[in-house]
């Protein structure tokens, strides 16, 4: 039988929730798995509550029973649980590839533990081969784009069948190809120097721990 990468680090990373938590949502089709255990946690007895990333996990969310709550009405969140696209050996990640990493970033900066979850494909030497996603506000884009050019970054605006990718903030995601990202923390930071960029998908100094779904059917844990 075909082992399910995501799913297994999903599962495992499910297991560190405890009764009362507030706990954060992720953004994807490794996050689907984790929303899908915590549900049936939540079924067994488990009592948190949740926050989500994306209007599509707090949809899933609510559809399997998981008892939410406005990041209005919080202050904190103990543990968010997301996926990401790339990670580097310094738990640096590239995430975005849904077009969810500004509140996905809201969500982790909150959280006191931020758990990513990935299957092994995903851990590399050095971030950059996956393009970076830059949510852009759709004023002055092409300003925004030479930029981003400028930069180095080979920008691309997103489309999904056949349409401008529209984030759930109303922006455009830029995607774009640095190459070999030597510095993140440094890449960051100059991206988000630009005017027209909200938020990229360069997430440095913030992961807890990845859990690390392998082939073999294991799993297992990296800590910075
Ligand atoms: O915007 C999407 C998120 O950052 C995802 O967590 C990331 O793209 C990983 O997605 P997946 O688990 O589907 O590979």
């Amino acid at each position: 039988m075909e082992v399910n990468m995501k799913r297994i680090a999903a599962e495992r990373a499910v297991e560190w929730i405890e009764d009362g938590m507030t706990v954060g949502l992720g953004t994807g089709s490794t996050a689907y798995w984790a929303i899908l255990r915590i549900a049936e946690r939540v079924k067994e007895g488990l009592n948190i509550r949740a926050a989500a990333s994306s209007i599509r996990s707090e949809e899933l969310a609510k559809e399997h029973g998981i008892p939410f709550v406005s990041l209005d009405e919080i202050d904190r969140i103990d543990l968010t649980i997301d996926g990401a696209d790339e990670v580097d050996p310094d738990l640096n990640l590239t995430k975005g590839g849904g077009g969810a990493l500004l509140r996905e970033k809201v969500l982790a900066a909150a959280s006191d533990k931020f758990v990513v979850i990935v299957d092994e494909s995903k851990v590399v030497s050095s971030l950059g081969a996956f393009p970076l996603p830059v949510e852009i506000v759709p004023f002055g884009s092409r300003l925004t784009l030479n930029a981003l050019a400028a930069l180095g970054g080979q920008p691309t605006v997103r489309e999904k069948d056949g349409q401008r990718f529209v984030s759930d903030n109303g922006n455009w995601i830029a995607d774009c190809r640095f190459g070999r990202i030597a510095n993140p923390a440094q890449l960051s930071a100059e991206l988000n120097r630009i005017p027209g960029v909200v938020d990229n998908g360069l997430f440095t100094g913030m992961t807890t721990a990845v859990v690390v779904g392998k082939l073999d059917g294991s799993t297992s844990v990296l800590r910075p």
